[in-house]
């Protein structure tokens, strides 16, 4: 596991005004990195690894351990964010699913559903900093969390139509979740990735920031909201209201995986995820 958890004892004093704690180790080889502030409780989870935060199943393995620390931990928020200027998460990598060794894509997809399960159902009051893109999977990591906060010019969405492929129930079920069921219906059937303007109308996002230390203070701010709520009060009502999605993947999670691995095992999906990445590099050169 290569996450960081820092729960504050020390408070470096250049982040002492900002409160958030700084890493007692050097985070540079972090794919995630957790700051935890000493005084609210809130811990940031910030994944890093360059260039897109493409989530491979490196990434998320440190995801889910990060999760499980700030869940031990006790602490009273958790913000997702990204280390990136410009992108929260391009999805899932799709070096993990392109002529795959067939073990690792088993292990990525249950590493991805473990995400969605630790995250989904956290008993931490969960918030998305979205300082960048966030299609598909990165989408379905912000859609996760109970608030968003985006930051104006990008684009968030689940466009797996678009790419050829039919989004599982428990990405279905979490659109449901935060979006009126027409406009997730219509979302989802179009693939369609909406800017951050739009976003906001349809409620996928809760609100727009300009940088992104106003959007990590606006997540704060709906952490604050909770201020005189019961915990286990709070946690057992959104339980209750996720339980039947979470039940739903955890009923069907090996036969999840293994409708996965037939998919992407298929040649025609094999032969458009070769195209996607080529398509993908030509527009970097
Ligand atoms: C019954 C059902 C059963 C099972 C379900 C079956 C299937 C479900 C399967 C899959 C579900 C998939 C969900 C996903 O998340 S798929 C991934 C979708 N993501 C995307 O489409 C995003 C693609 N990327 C972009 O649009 C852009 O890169 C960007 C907007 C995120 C960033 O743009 P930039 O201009 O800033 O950066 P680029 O130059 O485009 O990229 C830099 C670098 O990164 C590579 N890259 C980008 N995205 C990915 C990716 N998702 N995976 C791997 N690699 C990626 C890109 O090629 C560049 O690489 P090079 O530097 O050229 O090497």
């Amino acid at each position: 596991m290569q996450s960081a958890l820092i729960v504050g004892k020390k408070i470096c004093s250049s982040l002492l005004l900002r409160n958030w704690v700084r890493p007692l180790s050097a985070a540079s080889d972090k794919l995630t990195n957790v700051e935890v502030n000493d005084k609210t409780g809130f811990a940031k989870l910030t994944m890093n690894r360059p260039p897109v935060n493409g989530l491979n199943l490196d990434l998320l393995r440190d995801l889910h351990q990060s999760i499980q620390d700030i869940e031990k931990n006790k602490c009273r928020g958790l913000i997702l964010t990204s280390a990136s200027n410009t992108i929260f998460s391009a999805g899932l990598d799709i070096m993990e699913m392109y002529k795959p060794d067939q073990e690792r894509l088993k292990q990525f997809w249950t590493a991805l559903q473990d995400v969605w399960l630790a995250l989904y159902g956290s008993a931490v009051p969960t918030a998305a900093a979205i300082n960048g893109h966030s299609p598909a999977g990165g989408c379905l990591l912000a859609a996760s969390c109970e608030y968003r906060v985006m930051l104006p010019k990008y684009t968030i969405g689940l466009n797996e139509t678009q790419l050829g492929i039919v989004a599982p129930k428990w990405f279905m079920s979490t659109f449901r979740n935060v979006l009126p069921r027409r406009i997730a219906e219509q979302a989802l059937t179009q693939g369609k990735m909406f800017t951050s303007d739009e976003a906001l109308k349809i409620g996928l996002v809760d609100e727009l920031a300009a940088t992104k230390e106003e959007a990590l203070l606006k997540c704060e701010k709906f952490f604050a909201s909770f201020a005189k709520t019961d915990p286990i009060a709070r946690y057992l009502t959104k339980k209750q209201l996720r339980h039947n999605d979470i039940k739903e993947l955890l009923d069907e999670k090996v036969q999840d995986v293994e409708n996965f691995v037939l998919f992407v095992n298929q040649p025609s999906v094999q032969k458009g995820l070769g195209l996607y990445l080529e398509s993908l590099k030509k527009k970097a050169k």
